[in-house]
């Protein structure tokens, strides 16, 4: 297969899925001898263009797995500004914090087909969970990065060897399941939906971070503390703000995370795919 460039495209607000796709796309690169262009959809200005991939572009889509599935906010950006030639070959990789990725693995690839690409390899890893200081820390580690080498290397020999792109065999017929439902710490439903986070104003130098890291854009930028519009969650503004000054204080979602970090544990590993 002849391939002119790499595109290496991510929604990481936390910078785990960043850091999994740039390391694929890096030893794509180098064993592939092509240039990476990365694109960064956390940022909505990125999500508000149109990406037109050629068929000689391999490209690479990460995505953070939410309540199972591909973030709904960001699911019509995904669907509306990636498009494929056709034969565009795709590797999508899904990142997610211990739980489970559920269905977001088969939604990337079905999107990703519907789009006019062909997925020749796909991933499912593991990075620290971003509602937790404990869940999967320090993931993507050491091991991971050996597996996620490996399986990139698998790629580049597939991708020198082929002339055509072939698409991987995965389920294409079962329709997606529902959206995971989170659990409180008793196991009933924790509904967190309106839940935003808190700006401990004495802590706060209003250095503006936050509002430029918030993919939603939803962070006043005259007041710090007012979350102007909707809040998915994601932690961005949290881990960015070097006075940890934000917090969250609904007691359904800090139950939530109270149950998974009792539950889950026990580690998972990547699930690798790759055509032959
Ligand atoms: C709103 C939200 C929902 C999440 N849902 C799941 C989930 O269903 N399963 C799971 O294992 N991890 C889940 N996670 C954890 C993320 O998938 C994980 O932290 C991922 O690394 C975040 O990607 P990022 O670092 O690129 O932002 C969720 C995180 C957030 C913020």
């Amino acid at each position: 297969m002849v391939l002119r460039q790499i595109y290496a495209l991510y929604f990481s607000p936390t910078g785990g899925t960043e850091k999994i796709v740039s390391s694929i796309a890096d030893t794509l690169s180098r064993l592939l001898e092509l240039p990476v262009h990365s694109i960064d959809f956390t940022c909505l200005e990125n999500r508000q263009k149109e990406y037109h991939f050629s068929n000689d572009s391999l490209v690479i889509i990460g995505t953070p797995v939410y309540a199972g599935r591909i973030p709904n906010k960001i699911l019509p950006d995904f669907k509306k500004c990636i498009v494929g030639a056709g034969h565009t070959p795709v590797i999508p990789v899904c990142v997610y914090g211990n739980r489970n990725y559920d269905e977001a693995l088969r939604e990337l690839l079905l999107l990703s087909e519907e789009n006019g690409c062909i997925p020749v390899a796909a991933a499912a890893m593991i990075s620290q969970h971003a509602f937790s200081d404990t869940l999967a820390i320090g993931r993507p580690d050491i091991q991971d990065f050996k597996k996620l080498n490996f399986f990139s290397k698998n790629i580049a020999q597939l991708l020198k060897d082929d002339s055509t792109a072939v698409a991987i065999d995965y389920d294409r017929a079962t329709p997606l399941a529902p959206y995971y439902t989170p659990l409180k710490a008793d196991l009933t439903p924790a509904r967190f939906l309106k839940a935003k986070p808190l700006t401990d104003l004495q802590k706060c130098s209003h250095c503006g971070l936050c509002v430029r890291k918030c993919p939603m854009n939803s962070i006043s930028e005259e007041n710090v503390s007012k979350v102007t519009g909707v809040c998915i969650k994601c932690q961005a503004c949290i881990k960015i703000c070097p006075a940890h000054a934000k917090y969250f204080v609904d007691e359904a979602f800090l139950s939530h995370v109270e149950m998974l970090e009792n539950t889950y544990t026990e580690r998972k590993e990547p699930t690798f795919i790759i055509t032959n």
